[in-house]
C-alpha cells in the first residue's frame, strides 16, 4: 500500500479536483492519493514566470506531503515546474507529468505528438523534450490556443478544441501517439485513446503509475550527488516556510 501526493503546481481548486479525480482512478487498489495545491501563487501557469512562482508553492507541498507520510509525489504541471529541486527535497521519487508522459509515448510508439494550450508553452514543451533527451522522437507540437483555464471554465470549447487538434496530429504527423500537455486534460485521455485508435497519453495517470513502479521496485531519489537534501542554511522571510 502505497501514498503517493500529487501536486497541482497552480491554485485553481477545479483543476486540482481533475487532477486528483484521475489520479484515484488509476491508483492501485492499495494506494493512497493525496491530491493538493500550493496555498499561495498563481492560477494557471503559462510561462517562465509563473513557473518560478509555482516552484516555490511545489516545494512547500513536497514538504507537508512528507510530513502527513507520502512516499512520492507527482508535479502536476507539464511544465515540470521545481522538478530537481522537490527531489533534492523529496526522499521518495518524485515524476513531472511532461516526462512522465513523454516517457511512456516513447515505450509505445517510435514518435509522438504534443498537444498542448497556448503557443508560449509550446516553446516550453520545447525546451523539456531538449532537456529530458525526448527532441528527435517528437514529431510536433500543437497549441489549442486557449488559456490553461478555460478547460476549466465549463464550455467545453477548450475539450473539443483538444479533440480537434489530436485528430489533426494523428492525420499529419505520422506519430503513433499523442502527449496532452496540460495537467487540467488528464480526465480526456482514455475517451481520445479509444476515438483516435492511438495512445493518447496524460501525464498524471502517467506518473502516479510511474511512482508506483518506482516504489515497489524499492527505489526513492538518489540522494547521492546533486540530488542530496539541500545543504542546510537558515532561509530567512517567507522562505521559513521551507526550513
Ligand atoms: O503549460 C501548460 O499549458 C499547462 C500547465 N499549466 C498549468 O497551470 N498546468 C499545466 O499543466
Amino acid at each position: 500500500a502505497f501514498c503517493i501526493q500529487v501536486i497541482n503546481p497552480n491554485t485553481s481548486p477545479e483543476m486540482t479536483e481533475t487532477i486528483a479525480s484521475a489520479a484515484r482512478r488509476i491508483a492501485s487498489p492499495g494506494t493512497t492519493i493525496l491530491a493538493s495545491c500550493p496555498t499561495q501563487g498563481v492560477e494557471s501557469i503559462e510561462g517562465h514566470f509563473d513557473e518560478a512562482i509555482a516552484a516555490i508553492g511545489v516545494l512547500e507541498q513536497v514538504k507537508q506531503g512528507k510530513a502527513q507520510g507520502a512516499q512520492g509525489h507527482v508535479i502536476a504541471c507539464f511544465g515540470d515546474p521545481g522538478l530537481l529541486a522537490a527531489r533534492e527535497l523529496a526522499s521518495g521519487p518524485v515524476i513531472g507529468i511532461a516526462e512522465a508522459a513523454m516517457h511512456m509515448a516513447t515505450l509505445v510508439a517510435t514518435r509522438f505528438s504534443i498537444v498542448t494550450t497556448l503557443p508560449r508553452t509550446v516553446i516550453i514543451a520545447r525546451h523539456l523534450l531538449r532537456q529530458y533527451g525526448f527532441e528527435h522522437h517528437c514529431a510536433a507540437l500543437h497549441a489549442i490556443d486557449l488559456p490553461v483555464l478555460a478547460l476549466e471554465d465549463g464550455t467545453g470549447l477548450a475539450q473539443q478544441k483538444v479533440r480537434e487538434r489530436c485528430i489533426q496530429a494523428k492525420r499529419e504527423d505520422g506519430s503513433g501517439a499523442i502527449v496532452l500537455g496540460c495537467g487540467g486534460m488528464a480526465n480526456l485521455a482514455s475517451e481520445l485513446t479509444q476515438e483516435l485508435g492511438i495512445p493518447v497519453i496524460d501525464g498524471v495517470t502517467a506518473a502516479v503509475k510511474m511512482v508506483e513502479s518506482l516504489l515497489a521496485l524499492g527505489f526513492g531519489t538518489s540522494k547521492y550527488g546533486d540530488l542530496a537534501y539541500p545543504n542546510k542554511k537558515p532561509l530567512s522571510g517567507c522562505f521559513d516556510m521551507l526550513s
